[in-house]
C-alpha cells in the first residue's frame, strides 16, 4: 500500500491530510449530495481552488482499499475535457477521502432525469458522443474493461 501511495504521488494526485480538508471544507460544512460510497461536500483551497469532498463511509477493510485504489489509478491519471478531474486523496485512520475538481452544475443526471425541462434530441446526442469520448478516453488510458452490451432494436 505504501508503495502503491508514493507511486501515486509521483503521478499527480495529490495527497492531502485530514487537517487541511478539514479546513478546505470549513469542517464539513456544506454538503454536496450523498451516493453509494459516501457524503460529498464542498470545499475552497487557499488558492482559490475549488473542489468537491468525497467522504468514503464504511470500515476500512480490504474491499474498501480495492475500491479506493481503483478509483486513485483510474481516474487519477486521466486529463480529459470530459472527464473530472481527481486532484487528490486523504488516507488516514479517521478519513479516507478523495478530492474532486468542483462540478458547479452538479450531476448530470439530474439534468437527464429529475428537472422538467425536456432536453432535446440534438443536445442529448451531443451529450451522449461526448461521453462516449469520456469513455473511450479512460478505456484507453487506463485498459479498463468495459462491458459490450447487445442493443436489442
Ligand atoms: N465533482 C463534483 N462537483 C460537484 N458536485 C458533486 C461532485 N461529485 C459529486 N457531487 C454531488 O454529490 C452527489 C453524490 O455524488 P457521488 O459521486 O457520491 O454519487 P453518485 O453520483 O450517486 O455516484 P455513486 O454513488 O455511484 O458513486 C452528486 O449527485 C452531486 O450532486
Amino acid at each position: 500500500m505504501d508503495k502503491f501511495l508514493n507511486e501515486m504521488e509521483k503521478e499527480r494526485p495529490i495527497r492531502f491530510t485530514d487537517q487541511h480538508l478539514r479546513i478546505a471544507t470549513d469542517n464539513y460544512s456544506y454538503l454536496l449530495g450523498s451516493g453509494d460510497f459516501g457524503k460529498v461536500y464542498k470545499g475552497i483551497f487557499s488558492d482559490g481552488t475549488i473542489v468537491a469532498v468525497k467522504v468514503l463511509h464504511g470500515l476500512y477493510d480490504k474491499k474498501m482499499e480495492e475500491q479506493f485504489m481503483a478509483e486513485v489509478v483510474t481516474i487519477g491519471k486521466t486529463h480529459h475535457f470530459n472527464l473530472v478531474r481527481l486532484y487528490g486523496f486523504c488516507l488516514e485512520r479517521n478519513l479516507i477521502a478523495l478530492v474532486y475538481e468542483y462540478m458547479g452544475n452538479g450531476s448530470l443526471d439530474k439534468y437527464l432525469f429529475h428537472e422538467n425541462k425536456t432536453i432535446g434530441f440534438e443536445r442529448l446526442h451531443e451529450i451522449a458522443i461526448e461521453t462516449a469520448k469520456g469513455i473511450a478516453y479512460l478505456h484507453e488510458e487506463c485498459q479498463l474493461k468495459i462491458i459490450h452490451y447487445d442493443i436489442k432494436p
